[in-house]
Order: structure tokens, then sequence, then C-alpha cells
């Protein structure tokens, strides 16, 4: 069998003495999954998220390991000292994008190469040419080449996406961490950032985790679901298998939440989802 690519047991997260915001969190990817990570507001997407990509700590109380291709992000509550090294095998693409505005686009590509070249080079901005073609070739598989010597701020927020993408492809991330990267993009947008997270999970082979709103396009571009409710794992299973009645049951009223009632796939999911059966497996509901 082979190893997982990333492994998370027994994470707990106290905000404070009432929030509990993670709760007992178990799960693992294998290389190459791409997986969907669902839930209302509020749920703990990002939460887990960035507890996977190392930038906030779990409860120090609780048993708890995040390893990622072997590595140890962090065990009961501490970030590894050796965060930096396998931080630079996880790229992390944000709702609001994160790129420097006034900086060139091909230059905020240039940013993920910072963990693998020399410390002198990138804060003195002295890129190679060879670098530089790298980021041209990243820019040129999503699609926005053109837009390289443009501010970052003149784009459209779709092609910022597409330049935050480019940008963990430089990288050479093998697992890219997606914190809902469509939440601020139109219907067109979000299908063509989707389409470019799934290029990159076929043909790179890279693992791919992205947080969704939208159980719509959970199912359309996500072999596997895992679905969070007040910080806990309900569902963790094939997309296929979600259905209204399932989703239902695990969110109650707010399952309205999770469709986006303006775009074709949100009609072509009901009428998929109207034949469906439900026969998922629920996890921890009881709990
Ligand atoms: N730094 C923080 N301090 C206190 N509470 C926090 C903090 N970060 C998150 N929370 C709380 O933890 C819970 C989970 O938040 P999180 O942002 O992970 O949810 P989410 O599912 O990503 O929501 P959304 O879809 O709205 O982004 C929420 O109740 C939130 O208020």
């Amino acid at each position: 069998m082979t190893a997982s690519i990333l492994r998370v047991a027994n994470l707990n997260k106290h905000f404070s003495s009432d929030k509990h915001a993670l709760i007992n969190i178990n799960l693992s990817v294998q290389p190459g999954e791409m997986v969907a990570l669902i839930g209302a507001s509020g749920s703990g997407k990002s939460t887990l998220l960035r507890h996977i990509a190392g930038l906030v700590a779990g409860d120090a109380a609780s048993d708890s390991l995040i390893e990622v291709d072997g590595q140890v992000v962090q065990r009961r509550g501490k970030i590894d000292r050796n965060i930096r090294r396998t931080r630079a095998n996880i790229g992390f693409v944000f709702q609001q994008f994160n790129l420097v505005d006034r900086l060139p686009v091909v230059t905020n590509v240039l940013v993920g190469l910072l963990h693998r070249i020399a410390w002198w080079r990138g804060i003195t901005g002295l890129f190679t040419s060879a670098h530089k073609q790298l980021a041209i070739q990243a820019l040129t598989r999503v699609g926005i080449a053109q837009c390289q010597a443009q501010r970052a701020s003149t784009l459209s927020g779709g092609q910022q996406q597409r330049a935050a993408i480019a940008r963990t492809l430089v990288q050479g991330a093998t697992v890219v961490l997606a914190d809902e990267p469509i939440a601020s993009l139109d219907p067109e947008s979000s299908r063509n950032v989707m389409e470019i997270l799934t290029r990159i999970n076929r043909e790179d082979g890279s693992t791919v985790i992205v947080s969704l709103h939208q159980v719509e396009m959970a199912i359309k571009y996500c072999p596997r679901t895992i679905a969070l409710h007040q910080g806990r794992v309900v569902f963790d299973g094939a997309s296929s298998l979600l259905t209204p009645t399932l989703l239902k049951d695990l969110y109650g009223v707010q399952v309205d939440e999770l469709f986006s009632s303006t775009t074709n796939d949100a009609h072509q999911s009901s009428a998929q989802f109207s034949q469906g059966k439900t026969n998922a497996v629920l996890i921890a509901q009881a709990a």
C-alpha cells in the first residue's frame, strides 16, 4: 500500500475555552488524490488547512500529529523545527490571492521559488533567466502569460488566482492546499480555476486539497469529499455519494449554504442529485 502523503491524527484546536474549532480530526490522503473539503461557514475548513500547512498549532493537550510527505508538520501542538523545509513542498492558494499588488505578475510568481534558491537572490530580486523562464512557463500553463509584465493589481480576480496557482507551480509543490480559491470569483472564473487545479492534479500528480462552499463544485471536480460540521469530520468518502438527503441529514437547515443557486453547475447537480442514492458512510454524526 502506498504511504499517505498527508496524515492528520487526533487533531484538536481550541481558540478559547468555549471555541473548540477542530474536534478530534483523523484523516489521511494518498498521493495524487484531489479532495474537496466542504462545510458551512465556520465549520473549520480554513483552520484545518492552516494546521496542515503548519501556520497554526493544534492543542498541546492532544496527542496529535500532522505529517506531509513523511515529514512532521506538527506534533502535540508544536510546529516542527524543520517546517520551512516541509513547507517547500506545500503550495497554499488563498481566497484573496495574496499577491503583492504593485509588483509585476512574473515577480509574484517568482516568489514561489524563495524556498528553493539562495536567500540573497530572493532578497535582492536577482532571479536568473532560467528562473524567469520557469515562471513564464507556469503562467503559460494557467493561461495568462500575456499578463506577465502587468502589475498584479491590474488583473481580474480570476487572473490573480491563476497567478497565485502559477506561484505554487514554480514552487514545485507536491501538495497544493487551496483555501476557498473560488469564493470571490464569478462562475466562469471559478470553473476556470477548478479546471486548472484538476489539470495540475492529473498532469503533475500533485495532491490537491481544496476547500469549497459549493458542494456541486466538489462533486464535479473532486473524486473524494471530506465534510466538516462544527469542527468535526462528518463525511469522508466518494463525492458521488453526496446526495441532498445525506447533506440535509448532515447539515440540517445550513444545507442551503452549500448550494449556489446561480451557476449552471448548481442546476446540473440538483438534477444529478435527484437520481442519487443515499448510501454514504456517515462519520461521527452521533458524536
Ligand atoms: N484566530 C481565531 N481566533 C478565534 N476563533 C477563530 C480563529 N480562527 C477561526 N476561528 C473560529 O473557528 C471556527 C472555524 O473557522 P474557520 O475560518 O476555520 O471556518 P471555515 O469553515 O473556513 O469558514 P468560512 O467558510 O466562513 O471561511 C469559527 O467559529 C471561527 O470563528
